[in-house]
């Protein structure tokens, strides 16, 4: 659903047949300091269906230049959040980031998600891995 400061904007799209993730535009115009933390206006709601999610990812080109990523990444939308989709940005980069109106911040990609619920049990069984972790199985 557009909202009213989403007037004008593009619908969130793929830029390319085979891109993964929908572009999505900011609705804001911000000038983001180094070290700066935002949540972006996109101008938009959704209701996303029931079994689905949508991950919000930086754009690498923005990263890799301009040091403009996710602190959250990758973001989580909730089938069931009805506010404005927000994108929370992060300056990294050493310079100030202008942000226009219509500039595209970040992507946008649809997934299945499993639900689960957890089952309390006294002992789990034995694998080959057991409690190793966090490097166990060498650099
Ligand atoms: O980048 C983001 C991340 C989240 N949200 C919205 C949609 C999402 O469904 C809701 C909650 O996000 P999340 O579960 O990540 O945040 P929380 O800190 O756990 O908040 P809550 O207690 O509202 O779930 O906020 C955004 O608009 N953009
Ligand atoms: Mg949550």
């Amino acid at each position: 659903m557009r909202l009213p400061n989403g007037d004008g904007l593009p619908v969130p799209a793929y830029a390319t047949a085979h891109a993964a993730g929908m572009d999505v535009v900011s609705a804001e115009e911000i000038i983001l300091n180094p070290g700066d933390r935002h949540p972006v206006a996109t101008g938009f709601a959704l209701a996303i269906p029931e079994g689905y999610e949508i991950q919000v990812r930086p754009r690498s080109g923005l990263a890799l230049k301009h040091g403009i990523t996710l602190p959250n990444a990758p973001g989580t939308i909730d089938a069931d959040y009805r506010g404005e989709l927000k994108i929370l940005l992060i300056n990294h980069g050493a310079d100030p980031f202008p942000i226009k109106r219509g500039d595209r911040i970040a992507q946008l990609v649809v997934a299945p998600v499993q639900l689960a619920s957890f089952v309390e049990v006294d002992m789990l069984d034995d694998t080959a891995r057991g409690q190793g972790g966090f490097g166990s199985t060498g650099v």
